[in-house]
């Protein structure tokens, strides 16, 4: 009924689940103090002995303890918000800072809308575990006791009855944690399904109504949807049954302790004022669990994400990534490196490079050859290899993440770029980077102009940026990049989406950066590469052939020929072979 590891979670929270606790039991006391007010005044009226002395102190008792209810009313709500509050947040920021931790490389195990879902809704979910439930849980165990302890004094058969009949609602809740856990799991199973199905056809949407395919996914979604109502109202089914099943212990209890003290009063053993004082109390024993038993089946809908939550708060981290790049010595060094995604196929085999700190060197191949990966695995988008990369002296593998993110610039071709403004886009690439900066480097990747046109940095830029051309995107994106101010640049088809002009002026935005600074390119069109220092052909995952563009051509293998080929398709395509 407690999930420990939950719990650990609450760190300083407990002090408002504690006062929450408190409150309640505060206004238990007051209860109390209410019914034997009234009790004693209707044993004053019952004995015709009732003077206004008495109509006054019951009255102004009563107001006194709605007042001080209501007092604690508050106080008990604000507990309730400030406990389910902190633990939320502490609980988003392990899950944020454990994917950042993980890097890119936690999409190996959740999807991303699984993972918005959790942390968001799932995280959600436990509000009424901590703000809710554990206090509940707390005050059942003790309110009972309080009772028993008050009414004893009036009679020991009616209480040592209801407190007896107490534990059969917590039992009846164990007994039912066993199907609600089974029926919760299939309940997040179908609705993270849901979510991931939902979110990639929004994110699709435009295709699919390119190819008149939204209707298909709109049947498999409703299908799906199915399902998930189906889980919800298993849920439903199973709470409402477990409430009745709660209601017949709590009511049945409750008045069994009324019989019992009406058969007293008729026998003498009790007053009118003790035998009302056991009427209107005794469901007292029983509502705090059988509210606790309501709070528990939402709480469980939290318990249940929260499995999921310590799913990906387990996923083992790299420990041994402590080392610092030793900025006075930036040559990137791979030896023998193979990588696999999965075992059924190694994509890299043997490759060995060096690549000079501010040189620029390019990586060609036909699709498929192991380009992207072997990028990815110089820009941590890819772990696992086995041989050698190493950054001056230092193994790859071992080095501070956050380190290597702060030398290496990534730009494909589909840099993201956020709702809102060019300026709060560039300003991602750091704090201190003003206006003036922001401005010349839009100079020199030829936005400069265009913005001016529109409203400066300050030009709206709309959800991925569709107010901007492909070319327009590029530029903005790879200005950001510059801006970043990184030693390491890798441009992965960071033209593969553009005109021929935009695609000249980003490869001379390349070449000016591989000036200060060591530059990557990936490249299929090769006339792109003709300037790097060395260009390195892949094929099958091997290095074939590596040199500058004039000794390749001059070797005149598959990179001579692939080039030639596309300089021919070229001139072809720009109408200058006119019997082609
Ligand atoms: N995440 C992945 N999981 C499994 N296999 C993958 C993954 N990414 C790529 N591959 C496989 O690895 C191989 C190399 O892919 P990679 O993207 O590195 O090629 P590339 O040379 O960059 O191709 P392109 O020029 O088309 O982008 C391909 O066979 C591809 O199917």
């Amino acid at each position: 009924m407690i999930n420990k590891r939950l719990i650990e979670l609450m760190g300083n929270a407990k002090k408002f689940i504690g006062f929450h606790v408190l409150f309640q039991l505060i206004n238990l006391s007051l209860n109390i103090i209410a019914i034997f007010l009234i009790a004693d005044f209707l044993q004053k009226v019952y004995e015709k002995n009732i003077s206004n002395a008495d109509i006054i102190k019951v009255s102004l008792g009563i107001i006194i303890v709605i007042i001080l209810r209501f007092i604690s009313n508050i106080l008990i709500a604000k507990m309730s918000y400030y406990s389910s509050g902190k633990v939320r947040q502490t609980l988003r920021e392990k899950i944020y800072s454990k994917l950042l931790n993980l890097g890119i490389s936690y999409r190996e195990k959740f999807s991303t809308s699984e993972i918005v879902q959790i942390s968001m809704e799932g995280v959600d979910q436990l509000e009424i575990y901590f703000g809710r439930y554990l206090p509940q849980f707390f005050y059942s165990v003790i309110s009972p006791i309080i009772l028993f302890a008050v009414l004893s004094t009036i009679s020991v058969k009616a209480s040592i009855v209801l407190i007896l009949c107490v534990p059969l609602i917590p039992i009846s809740i164990i007994l039912i944690v066993k199907i609600a856990k089974k029926i919760l799991k299939k309940y997040w199973g179908s609705y993270s399904d849901l979510g991931e199905v939902f979110l990639e056809n929004l994110q699709g949407l435009t295709t699919l109504k390119i190819y008149q395919a939204d209707e298909r996914k709109n049947k498999e979604m409703n299908i799906q949807a199915e399902n998930f109502r189906i889980a919800t109202m298993n849920v439903l089914k199973m709470q409402l049954n477990s409430i009745t099943v709660m209601d017949i212990i709590a009511y049945g209890g409750a008045a069994l302790g009324i019989i019992i003290s009406v058969r007293e009063f008729v026998s003498g053993n009790i007053n009118l004022a003790g035998a009302f004082s056991i009427i209107t109390l005794s469901a007292e024993f029983f509502i705090p669990l059988r509210l606790l038993g309501s709070f528990f089946h939402i709480a469980m809908n939290g318990i249940s994400a929260s499995e999921k939550m310590f799913e990906i708060l387990d996923l083992e981290e790299d420990n041994k990534r402590i080392n610092k790049i030793d900025s006075k010595n930036e040559n990137i060094i791979i030896n023998n490196l193979n990588f696999a995604y999965n075992e059924d196929k190694t994509i890299l085999k043997n490759i060995n490079m060096t690549i000079k700190e501010k040189s620029f060197i390019s990586i060609v191949g036909q699709s498929g050859s192991g380009k992207s990966t072997l990028a990815g695995l110089i820009s941590l988008r890819n772990e696992n290899y086995s041989g050698s990369i190493k950054i001056g002296n230092i193994e790859f593998s071992t080095i501070d993440k956050n380190d290597l993110a702060r030398k290496i610039v990534v730009v494909d071709h589909n840099g993201y770029l956020f709702e809102g403004d060019v300026y709060e886009n560039l300003k991602m690439a750091g704090e201190n980077i003003t206006e003036e900066k922001m401005n010349k480097t839009l100079k020199r990747v030829g936005l400069y102009d265009f913005l001016q046109d529109e409203n400066g940095l300050k030009t709206k830029i709309t959800e991925k940026a569709s107010n901007l051309s492909g070319g327009q995107k590029q530029r903005l994106s790879i200005a950001r990049a510059i801006l970043y101010d990184g030693d390491i640049y890798i441009f992965d088809e960071a033209t593969s989406n553009v005109d021929v002009e935009s695609e000249e002026n980003i490869i001379n935005i390349i070449r000016y950066i591989a000036k200060t600074k060591t530059v990557i390119l990936i490249s299929h069109r090769l006339y792109n590469c003709r300037f790097s220092n060395r260009i390195y052909f892949l094929k099958d995952g091997i290095i074939k052939e590596e040199g500058s563009h004039e000794e390749l051509i001059k070797l005149n293998g598959e990179y001579a020929k692939i080039y030639n080929e596309q300089t021919k398709l070229e001139s072809i395509t720009k109408g200058e072979i006119k019997n082609a």
